[in-house]
């Protein structure tokens, strides 16, 4: 820590220097003028003492200029006799501490030293405990949701955000897992370090080693300068490797290394660096079945299992839909600076019977247009529009209840079109009450999962 010292007696001056400079926690720089002084305030000292008798400054024109350099800096005086009506004025006006000229100089100076930093650590402490209680287990500024299905992943978030478990989130696309692991970290002591997210699927396979762990310059043609992996950047805070299913087996056993042994190479690379890394991983697929199928290595399994987390999809949230909707109304209000918008019975009553394959993200985007397309600010069935859904995704992809694909399968033709149930009944040559009593059905199952 620095420490400046203003004294334009050179031998005093040296023996302040000295005395504190024993102590090698402290460096101190010793200046005989106040433009010395002030010229060197860009380095920020921890804190100033300053003489009254300087060659070209009064005491109270330093302290001016020193506080204009920095407003926080504690600025001590140091005076003989003759100066004590000058520094008790300067007391007034903010000086942090005065002390006498004489033989208890180098001690008192050394206590108050000291004093300020028990002032500076116990002010961090109420910083951290204010900080704590404040932010402590506030999800719901990221994470928004009401449902009953929702409180006990609200739960598990609190106990992952307490601990430094590793965590996997499972969940159907556009679930929130990100979001999840986002408030996890920003609820956790982690939350002043990075959160460092890396999508899995989204990094060709022959690139996944170096985005992971780092290479140094020269480690294969094309590598000019040395780069920090993931791992690396998330180094005290949390890192979220995203669909986490993707990885190739290759990777999996570097991955489990760095994990157990807490260190990394980085490619090209010997030396071994530390990291200290809290571990959030999300998969919408089934792992246990990939470890099942030997594509997914059941050791490192179980070491991101951890603490697990599952998100339930959209439609098993009972009251979710609208309060989603309404916030994400809200949202686009704000962002875009429209009046007021809102929904009528009709619209909201469209909102609840469909099923999003696409989940809470599916949704915003449906409101979003929605918004856009709306005339007079009231959103209307007509402004709703389901995005049909690609072969990719068909309402029969993944593993689901026959009611779910059936489900799926009634609002997969309603998007397709427009919610026109007679032309949907003639598609599926089925009765149009058998649709209504699907529909039903369905949202009986999830008010009944809810
Ligand atoms: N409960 C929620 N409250 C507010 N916004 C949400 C919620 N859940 C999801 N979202 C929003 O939906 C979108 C998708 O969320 P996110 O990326 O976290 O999902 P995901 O499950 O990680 O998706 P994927 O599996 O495709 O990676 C984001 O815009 C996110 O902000």
């Amino acid at each position: 820590m620095l420490i400046f010292i203003v004294e334009d007696d050179p031998w005093f001056g040296e023996l302040l220097k000295h005395h504190i400079s024993l102590n090698p926690d402290y460096e101190v720089c010793l200046f005989s003028t106040a433009k010395e002084c002030l010229e060197k305030m860009y380095l920020q000292p921890m804190l100033v003492s300053i003489d009254l008798n300087l060659p070209d400054s009064t005491g109270s024109q330093l302290y001016r200029k020193i506080r204009k350099a920095d407003g926080n800096v504690p600025v001590v005086v140091i005076s003989a006799q003759e100066s004590v009506s000058e520094a008790v004025a300067l007391l007034k006006s903010g000086v942090y501490d005065y002390i006498l000229k004489d033989e208890n100089t180098r001690d008192l100076f050394w206590n108050t030293i000291n004093r300020y930093r028990e002032t500076l650590a116990l002010k961090e402490e109420v910083r951290v405990l204010e900080d704590q209680l404040i932010s402590k287990y506030d999800f719901s500024k990221i994470i928004k949701g009401n449902s009953k299905t929702m409180q006990p992943v609200f739960a598990l978030m609190e106990k992952a955000a307490r601990t430094n478990i590793n965590v996997l989130i499972s969940g159907e696309t556009g679930t929130g897992k990100e979001l999840v692991a986002k408030a996890i970290h920003a609820n956790s002591s982690r939350r002043k370090k990075p959160f460092v997210a890396v999508n899995m699927a989204a990094i060709p396979t022959e690139l996944v080693e170096s985005e992971l762990f780092g290479y140094e310059k020269g480690a294969f043609t094309g590598a000019m300068q040395r780069k920090i992996g993931k791992f690396e950047e998330a180094n005290g805070g949390t890192l979220f490797l995203d669909e986490i299913g993707e990885l190739n087996i290759s990777v999996q056993s570097k991955l489990l290394r760095a994990l157990q042994e807490r260190e990394i190479t980085r490619i090209g690379g010997s030396g071994k660096i530390p990291v200290d890394i809290r571990l959030i991983t999300a998969t919408n697929r089934e792992l246990a079945d990939e470890v099942k199928n030997g594509t997914f290595r059941e050791d490192l399994y179980y070491r991101i299992f951890g603490l697990p987390i599952e998100l339930p999809p959209l439609r098993h949230r009972e009251g979710d839909i609208l309060f989603l909707a309404g916030y994400f109304l809200r949202e686009f209000v704000k962002a875009n600076n429209v009046g007021d918008v809102s929904l009528t019975r009709d619209a909201e009553e469209k909102l609840i019977q469909y099923t999003y394959p696409g989940n809470v993200r599916e949704l915003r985007s449906i409101i979003e247009l929605a918004a856009v397309l709306c005339e007079k600010n009231h959103i209307s069935p007509g402004d709703i529009r389901f995005k049909p859904v690609t072969s990719k995704g068909m309402p029969v992809a993944g593993e689901k209840s026959l009611r779910d694909h059936t489900l799926e399968i009634i609002n997969y033709y309603l998007s397709t079109y427009q919610h026109n149930i007679p032309l949907v009944a003639e598609k599926l040559k089925i009765g149009k009450s058998t649709i209504y009593k699907i529909l039903k059905e369905g949202k009986a199952y999830a008010d009944c999962e809810g």
